[in-house]
């Protein structure tokens, strides 16, 4: 077992998807069983109190793997040193509202901390965005973080990956583990793009398997508003899936994978999606490093649907650039 812990920082650590995400990183599920972690929790001034008590809880699973944990509302203070951070704090959107909506409450709340990250974090820091609208929100992080280099933020969008894989698991009646190759392009919003014509189900075309007007009248449209749908069912939007897909995309951008996985990182120009934003891309990781896939084929409906998505996300980095956030 190493011994120096890896510093891992959790922003709002006392809501709900914090509550699921930070046993499952003590207890080794983010950067494995030989890794210890020291856990540096950033919340807002008036939720510390709760934040004590998820201490508690913490303490009470005597889980082997945390060396100590740290709290705090200073985000200098919790990000000093960081290897690792998932930046989940932002407020969730309700029933009825789009995530674009929370760019002008949320958005702010990245411009301080992609600061915070550029003056203590590690050399070697890794910045997962989980809070909405989480492709933006990285751009707005990255662009205040001018020495860390841009690669080093990514977005979620494994949840949506998760949700295409359980959709497509289920019709074809088939183990998730059959399932490869499978990407989601785009923004984390109703434009996102699950693609199946790339995805392999036991190494036959997923899109052969099922029929078209499926994929497009019930496939795309259910992964893409599957968050919605969870805010209408619960009362409150998805915390313990989104923890597991943060716990997924952030192991597998630590330790590394062998299998195509989606990631929203910084667009270099691969496939027409334009630079200067967050999109969704099929990845591979290697050595810690990712990078898009290249050279898969698009069909003129996979092209027509993942530029639509990038134009939604040019339309929030210009939506934040006229707020100053930019
Ligand atoms: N990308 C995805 O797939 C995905 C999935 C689910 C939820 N989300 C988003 O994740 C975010 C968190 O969701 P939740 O259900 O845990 O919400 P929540 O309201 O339960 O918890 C959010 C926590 O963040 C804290 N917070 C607010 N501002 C902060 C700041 N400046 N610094 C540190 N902490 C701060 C709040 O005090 C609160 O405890 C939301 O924006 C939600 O929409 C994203
Ligand atoms: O839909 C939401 O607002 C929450 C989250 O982004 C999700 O996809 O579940």
């Amino acid at each position: 077992m190493s011994t120096t812990p890896v510093k891992v920082a959790v922003t709002g650590a006392a809501g709900q998807i914090g509550y699921s995400l930070l046993f499952r990183i003590a207890s080794g599920a983010l950067l494995g069983p030989d890794t210890p972690v020291e856990l540096r929790l950033l919340e807002v001034t008036p939720a510390l109190p709760a934040l004590e008590g998820v201490v508690m809880e913490l303490d009470d699973c005597a889980f082997p793997l945390l060396s100590s944990v740290v709290t705090g509302d200073n985000p200098e203070q919790i990000f000093d040193g960081a290897n690792v951070a998932l930046l989940v704090g932002a407020m969730p959107r309700k029933d009825g509202m789009d995530r674009a909506d929370l760019l002008s409450a949320n958005g702010k709340i990245f411009t301080g901390q992609g600061a915070a990250l550029n003056k203590v974090a590690a050399d070697d820091i890794k910045v997962l965005v989980t809070g909405n609208p989480a492709n933006t929100n990285a751009l707005i992080a990255l662009s205040n973080a001018p020495d860390i280099p841009k690669e080093r933020f990514n977005a979620l969008t494994r949840l949506d990956h998760n949700r295409a894989k359980g959709q497509l698991a289920k019709k074809l009646e088939v183990s998730v583990d059959a399932i490869k190759d499978l990407a989601i392009w785009g923004n984390h919003d109703d434009s996102m793009y699950p693609d199946l014509y790339n995805t392999k189900v036991d190494g036959k075309v997923a899109a052969d398997l099922v029929d078209e007007a499926w994929i497009k009248d019930e496939f795309i449209p259910t992964v893409a508003k599957r968050g919605g749908a969870i805010i209408k069912a619960r009362g409150a939007s998805s915390a313990a899936s989104a923890a597991a897909a943060t716990i997924d995309h952030m192991h597998d951008w630590y330790v590394g994978t062998d299998e195509i996985v989606s990631m929203s990182v910084p667009s270099d120009g691969s496939y027409g999606v334009p630079e200067g934003i967050v999109s969704s891309f099929p990845c591979r990781v290697k050595n810690g490093q990712w990078e898009i896939v290249q050279g898969l084929e698009l069909n003129d409906f996979s092209k027509e649907r993942i530029m639509a998505s990038a134009k939604r996300l040019e339309d929030e980095r210009d939506q934040v650039k006229q707020l100053g956030l930019i």
